[in-house]
């Protein structure tokens, strides 16, 4: 065997959304901020996403995270995300899969019952608890950097279905959120082809009407992300609900989505739908769910904010060793529009 390239990986899901992590063949790369790191790897080495990502070696419903090391002195480590169409400052399945990884292989020591860590994503620090019992990871709460909403009801065109109502949000992506019975879905497992086909187009749609600059670092993408918001209902008291997250360049998230849910928190505060510290329980198409809260309340430049914080449990599929013969033609992989859609 002769490989150009090898890294190590450990293959994870949460909720069924799979998100690997990358433990060993990086190093370091150039960068004061873990922020900067994430604009190297999206400036000079694509290649590497694209070789983990793209056929044959993966799939459009896979994330990878880079670890790297992390820049300020209060984070143990920094985690770098990379998805189909882009380097996100943040992600709640990423970071709970990250989480368990780095405490299940040891690269940081677990304590039981419960191991506190902060890492460095490039939004910033992320502070995690981990609850543990006999070398597992039995949860993953991570206390996302604030959430707010940029815009609540406010009207959006869309070919086909003239004028929507929507809200708009920065949960460490930005998401339109669009109401999923107003416009005939269940969140079913079946609506999958239909919700990313419609998801892309609102998101685009989005994107172009409504503004979403986010206050403090412009450089934060815009509207990437659309979330499609089931009805609040309560089970034995609880406030949960249903959600589906499509991520470009149009697949479903098969979690309930840690920063859509970031997102939401953000939505419903500002609706008046939700106290701080009172548990919301999100679902996802699949009936995985995340358990969620308003921990306190913040302000982002204009903007009122929340804290939220986002529990999940991850675990590791797969240990591999991913590698590139330098003979081999498809160096970067590819995509085919028939499960990597395309024109969006
Ligand atoms: O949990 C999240 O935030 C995400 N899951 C995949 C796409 C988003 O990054």
């Amino acid at each position: 065997m002769r490989w150009s390239r090898v890294v190590n990986v450990v293959k994870c899901h949460v909720g069924g959304e799979i998100n690997n992590v990358v433990t060993g063949g990086i190093g370091d790369v150039p960068g004061a901020t873990v922020f900067e790191k994430m604009k190297h790897f999206r400036d000079n080495q694509d290649d590497l996403r694209q070789l983990l990502l793209h056929e044959p070696r993966g799939a459009v419903t896979h994330c990878v995270n880079y670890i790297v090391p992390a820049t300020d002195p209060q984070a143990q480590l920094g985690y770098v995300i990379a998805e189909s169409t882009e380097y996100p400052a943040m992600s709640g399945s990423n970071t709970m899969c990250v989480a368990t990884a780095l405490l299940e292989t040891g690269m940081i020591p677990m304590v039981e019952p419960v191991t506190d860590i902060v890492l460095e994503a490039p939004a910033g620090l992320i502070r995690i608890r981990c609850t543990c019992e006999n070398g597992k990871v039995t949860g993953v709460e991570f206390e996302n950097q604030p959430a707010f909403a940029y815009a609540v009801e406010v009207p959006l065109e869309l070919d086909g279905y003239g004028t929507l109502t929507v809200d708009v949000a920065w949960g460490g992506m930005a998401y339109v959120l669009a109401d999923a019975e107003a416009l005939g879905l269940k969140l079913v497992p079946d609506e999958a082809r239909d919700l990313c086909e419609l998801g892309q187009r609102l998101k685009t749609a989005a994107a172009e009407q409504i503004p979403a600059q986010h206050p403090t670092n412009p450089e934060f993408a815009g509207i990437t992300q659309t979330e499609f918001v089931g009805p609040l209902s309560r089970h034995e008291g609880v406030l949960t609900a249903r959600n589906a997250v499509v991520v470009s360049p149009g697949r479903l998230d098969r979690s309930p989505c840690g920063t859509g849910t970031s997102a939401r928190l953000a939505v419903l505060k500002a609706k008046g739908l939700i106290e701080v510290g009172e548990t919301f329980v999100h679902e996802s198409v699949i009936g995985s769910r995340f358990t969620s809260r308003i921990d306190r309340l913040t302000s982002v430049g204009d903007y009122e904010a929340v804290v939220p914080r986002v529990t999940g449990q991850a675990y590791i599929t797969e240990l591999s060793q991913v590698g590139l013969d330098p003979a081999d033609p498809f160096p970067t992989g590819y995509t085919l529009s028939d499960n990597w859609p395309t024109g969006h």
